[in-house]
């Protein structure tokens, strides 16, 4: 059994991971930590646990001594708080996946300007792995010490666009992506812009071309491309729970039909079964709850353009489930294990 712990298990990216962790059958809780809630059980926190996860929340501190009982350490904390966490575990030899930023970025200058925030440990975030399965060599994610998970809108976004980029099909000058997301995506913490009345019918588009997950999905695509990307990136908060779509378009540079692209796309995922190239127009109802990525293509055939469609569950595929992905890749279990489950339509 794989001993884990987690620390920000009360956060809303924390508490789905919880729940899966608690139904793999290759994984045993050893710890759930979170400092406001710390001496509480986790059933306290989240009623719907009752007679099931009852651990006693223990705090951060408490959570460092216990280090050394297990294999994996989880992070699902605000930006900046993992780094300190992160470098201590790698200190004691355990693997880590965080689900946050702190170490997504490969520059510190990069992650410094984007998040404002000191980090000290540049090298450790150099040999930290940006780890989106689908598009990562599977035996650099298993040796690497620290897993830096993808976030929500960078993993929609590059599962969408990455064989285009690959293959060369498109323009790299203009590409442009429009994404929307649900309130969940901005955690449980308490916010004005949150609560039910501002965020009820209502749609808002934030950070415009300022929003720090451009540098990520940049670092990301110019890796793909082999050359330098920068994008137009526009995320739009929509009234619903759970879910994203990401909207990229950029140019064509072949002349290739809606069908060859969509073959393409097939054949280039063939081995990934969490990513669904889908001939219609794809919905966050199909991917609710769940670790599938659904995306689909269009051509603009007066400009040329192709437009893609991707649809993630931010805090699944966007978070826990890829975490849990994330997991069994690093400890050579079946890829899909406990993150198999499928979205109920209503
Ligand atoms: N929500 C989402 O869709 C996604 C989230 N993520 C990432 O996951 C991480 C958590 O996000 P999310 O769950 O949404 O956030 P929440 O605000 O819902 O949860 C934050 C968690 O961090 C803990 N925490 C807060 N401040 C501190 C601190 N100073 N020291 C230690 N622990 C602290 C909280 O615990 P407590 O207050 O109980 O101590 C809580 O468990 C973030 O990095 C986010 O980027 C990634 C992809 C998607
Ligand atoms: C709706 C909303 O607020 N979304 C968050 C992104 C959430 C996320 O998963 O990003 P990180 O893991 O990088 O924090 C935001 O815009 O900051």
């Amino acid at each position: 059994m794989i001993k884990a712990g987690v620390i920000g298990a009360t956060g809303y990216a924390g508490q789905q991971l919880v729940y899966l962790l608690k139904y793999h059958k290759e994984v045993e809780i050893i710890f759930l930590s979170s400092n406001s809630y710390s001496g509480k059980k986790y059933s306290d926190v989240y009623t719907n646990y009752y007679g099931i996860i009852d651990n006693v929340l223990v705090s951060t501190e408490e959570a460092l001594e216990k280090y050394d009982e297990i294999d994996v350490l989880f992070l699902a904390l605000p930006h900046g708080k993992s780094i300190e966490l992160v470098k201590k575990a790698v200190d004691k030899g355990v693997k880590v996946i965080d689900l946050g930023a702190d170490y997504r970025l490969d520059s510190k200058e990069e992650f410094e300007k984007w998040y404002q925030i000191e980090h000290p440990y540049e090298s450790l975030l150099k040999e930290s792995e940006y780890a989106l399965v689908e598009l990562k060599d599977k035996e650099s994610i298993k040796n690497s010490k620290v897993i830096a998970n993808p976030g929500c809108y960078p993993t929609a976004t590059l599962l969408g666009i990455a064989p285009l980029l690959k293959k060369k099909f498109i323009d790299t000058k203009n590409i442009i992506v429009d994404a929307k997301s649900g309130i969940s995506g901005a955690g449980r913490g308490i916010d004005i812009y949150k609560l039910y009345c501002e965020a009820t019918e209502n749609v808002k588009a934030y950070k415009v071309a300022s929003h720090r997950h451009t540098a990520e999905i940049e670092q990301e695509m110019s890796k793909l491309a082999n050359k330098d990307i920068k994008i137009t990136f526009t995320p739009t908060l929509i009234p619903m729970s759970r879910g994203i779509l990401s909207t990229i378009y950029a140019n064509l540079k072949i002349n290739k039909t809606k069908q060859e692209l969509l073959e393409i796309y097939k054949e280039f995922y063939k081995e990934n079964k969490f990513v669904r190239i889908r001939e219609i127009d794809v919905q966050t109802k199909d991917v609710k709850r769940t670790n599938y990525c659904d995306i689909t293509i269009n051509i603009d055939n007066r400009t040329n353009r192709v437009i893609i469609t991707s649809v993630i569950d931010n805090i699944v595929k966007g978070a826990a489930g890829q975490a849990i992905q994330n997991m069994n890749v690093l400890f050579d279990l079946e890829e899909n294990m406990g993150i198999e489950n499928i979205s109920i339509y209503i």
